[in-house]
């Protein structure tokens, strides 16, 4: 039992999916996991475990934004012992050749969050980067299944209402997606050992108009799921 955690040690594989939004997880054990047993529902944070072609995995809802997402994972290594961490989280399409739906891998994460300069103070802009074995792994089990994800740097917003960034700019420079939490998930893969990657899915357009509604995202999202699942067990 941690603090938002009402799990027992042992109840979490090692290997954890992370959404955002708690439906979702309940979404992915419900449709795709076998022997599902609910770890959590501590502030409706929903977590469970159960089997994916015999392997145990878990899902847990992390919230929205670095800050709540910080918490459960902090959690999840320190009391749980988890050792991978799979983001599949919705995210703005921002480069010109990503299109709805589309699923990207965030190699690394550019964010205008504090959690890195008040990690190394403010001379050093620290490179929050995917495990790479995961993020190959990911790129390859996505082919298999016939899809071909775009992989590239994911801004990781503080805000979600953030008007006064040059978004853009971030795009000319290359980011092809924006969320709100892969730079944290990276940063703290790399503070607290744990391998860490993004698997996201273009939930609407930032300089278009397109987008899915909330049920969509909680629901439909399956190849990105089918893809981190793999990814989860791939080599094992
Ligand atoms: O769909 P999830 O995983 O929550 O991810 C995205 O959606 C939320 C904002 O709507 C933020 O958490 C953002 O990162
Ligand atoms: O954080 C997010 C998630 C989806 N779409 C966005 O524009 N931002």
């Amino acid at each position: 039992m941690s603090t938002h955690i009402g799990a027992e040690m042992g109840d979490y594989a090692d290997t954890v999916l992370l959404p955002g939004d708690p439906l979702r997880a309940k979404y992915i054990a419900e449709n795709f996991l076998t022997n599902v047993k609910q770890v959590n529902s501590v502030r409706n944070a929903f977590g469970y475990t159960g089997e994916y072609k015999g392997h145990r995995i878990s899902v847990q809802g992390s919230g929205m934004g670095i800050p709540s997402m910080s918490i459960y994972i902090n959690e999840l290594v320190k009391f749980f012992g988890v050792k991978t961490i799979i983001r599949v989280g919705s995210c703005g399409g921002m480069a010109p050749d990503v299109h709805l739906r589309d699923v990207l891998l965030a190699s690394g994460s550019t964010t205008d969050s504090a959690v890195t300069a008040n990690t190394f103070g403010a001379g050093i802009h620290y490179a929050p980067l995917a495990n790479f074995e995961l993020l190959d792994a990911a790129y390859h089990e996505a082919q298999k299944l016939g899809i071909t994800p775009k992989v590239g740097d994911i801004f990781a917003a503080d805000r979600f209402y953030n008007d006064e960034l040059d978004m853009k700019k971030l795009a000319d420079y290359g980011v092809i997606g924006t969320e709100m939490e892969s730079a944290g998930l990276y940063l703290l893969g790399a503070k607290l050992h744990f391998r860490a990657l993004s698997i996201l899915t273009v939930s609407d357009l930032i300089f278009g108009e397109e987008k899915t509604t909330a049920e969509e995202r909680e629901k439909t999202f399956n190849d990105m799921i089918n893809i981190s699942l793999d990814t989860a067990i791939a080599g094992k």
